[in-house]
């Protein structure tokens, strides 16, 4: 059987008295388009960071692709795209440059120009990347996660800096790349943007999970009427009635 794109069973990460990630169990099914949202310092920065290896749990398991991203990390990642939030680029490299680095890496077959074409980006091909925008980086950022085809895409934040153009764009990449099969999981507070693209959304609240499932399974369990926005499931979850001990599938 082919593993689940992303499992936790109890990953918990605290930072001296401070839970950041509370027993957070999360399956994520191959060839799911999941937004995980939350409001700021929810714990999503630290669930993605705990699956990247960036960091370490301080309980709890993970399995990303079927691999421990603790102990078989070179595994992982390599079919595992990665977008993450803050990204610092550079300065002296171009755009081909920073692509050709990554496609190295993967041993990949991609051209850098096809992948700045995806992203808009292929005019600033040979610019260096000190000269760019916040939007251009995200989109480079973006290029590099698209490298090798990989089997699952991890967007931190992927449409926080873009004009409406770079947001339409990003969704474009979302779809095309669901439809090859990849899994995408991504976090953002762009809601209407999450709207549009994400098959089932997990809401975070102070470091626990405290709803998922697709937007009519949750405007039914916050009793809103159907054509109530993610806006309004997400404020009504997140509020400070909610009951976070609570998980509701
Ligand atoms: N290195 C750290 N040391 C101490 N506390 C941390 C550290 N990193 C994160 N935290 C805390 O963990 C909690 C979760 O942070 P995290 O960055 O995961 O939230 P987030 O949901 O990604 O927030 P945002 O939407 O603002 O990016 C916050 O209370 C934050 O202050």
């Amino acid at each position: 059987m082919t593993p689940s794109a992303i499992e936790t069973d109890g990953l918990t990460k605290q930072y001296g008295d401070s839970t950041a990630l509370s027993e957070l169990d999360l399956t994520v099914e191959r060839g799911e388009v999941y937004g995980f949202l939350g409001p700021n310092g929810a714990g999503k920065s630290t669930t993605i960071n705990l699956l990247l290896n960036y960091i370490k749990p301080t309980a709890g398991t993970a399995r990303v692709l079927g691999h421990d991203p603790w102990n078989d990390v070179v595994a992982c990642h390599q079919r595992v795209g990665i977008c993450p939030d803050r990204f610092d680029t550079y300065d002296d490299l171009s755009a081909r440059r920073h692509l050709e680095l990554v496609i190295d890496t993967k041993r990949a077959d991609d051209t850098p120009r096809s992948l700045l074409e995806r992203v808009g980006l292929v005019d600033a091909i040979d610019k260096p990347a000190g000269e760019f925008s916040q939007g251009m980086e995200q989109r480079l950022a973006l290029a590099m996660s698209l490298v090798g085809d990989p089997d699952l895409l991890v967007l931190d934040e992927p449409f926080t800096g873009l004009d409406p153009h770079g947001a339409s764009l990003v969704r474009a990449v979302v779809e095309v790349e669901s439809e090859r099969g990849a899994t995408v999981f991504f976090s953002s507070h762009v809601l209407g943007q999450v709207e549009l693209v994400c098959d089932r959304v997990g809401i975070l609240h102070r470091g626990r999970l405290v709803a998922e499932g697709s937007l009519a399974e949750l405007r039914d369990r916050c009793d809103l009427s159907a054509d109530a926005t993610i806006e309004a499931v997400f404020m009504q979850l997140t509020g400070d009635s909610v009951r976070t001990e609570e998980v509701d599938r």
